[in-house]
């Protein structure tokens, strides 16, 4: 997968942030308590699973920090775009 680089991927996100120290993306998605964050996490886990893509994320109660990238690629991807637009759209409320 080619490097698209977190700045072309924040043009079709929103609330994603560049990472400082790296090309990769961030976003903090804050829930009601630890069972939405946990269910949040279980639905991103199964779709990671078919992309064969996966996160980076640190929980804490309700709040799930995540960064994004593609490893193989050394930076931001398509494959970083549609798991964030996947996170996007499922944490919605
Ligand atoms: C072997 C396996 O396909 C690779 O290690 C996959 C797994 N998940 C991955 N996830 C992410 N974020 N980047 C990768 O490069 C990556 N590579």
């Amino acid at each position: 997968m080619e490097r698209i680089g977190a700045e072309a991927a924040l043009l079709r996100l929103s609330g994603w942030q560049v990472v400082n120290d790296r090309d990769a993306i961030r976003k903090v998605f804050e829930f009601g308590d630890f069972n939405e964050a946990w269910g949040f996490m279980s639905r991103v886990a199964v779709k990671a699973e078919a992309l064969d893509h996966h996160p980076e994320w640190f929980n804490v109660w309700n709040k799930v920090d995540v960064t994004l990238a593609t490893h193989d690629a050394d930076g931001v991807t398509e494959l970083d775009v549609k798991l964030a637009g996947f996170m996007d759209m499922i944490a919605d409320r």
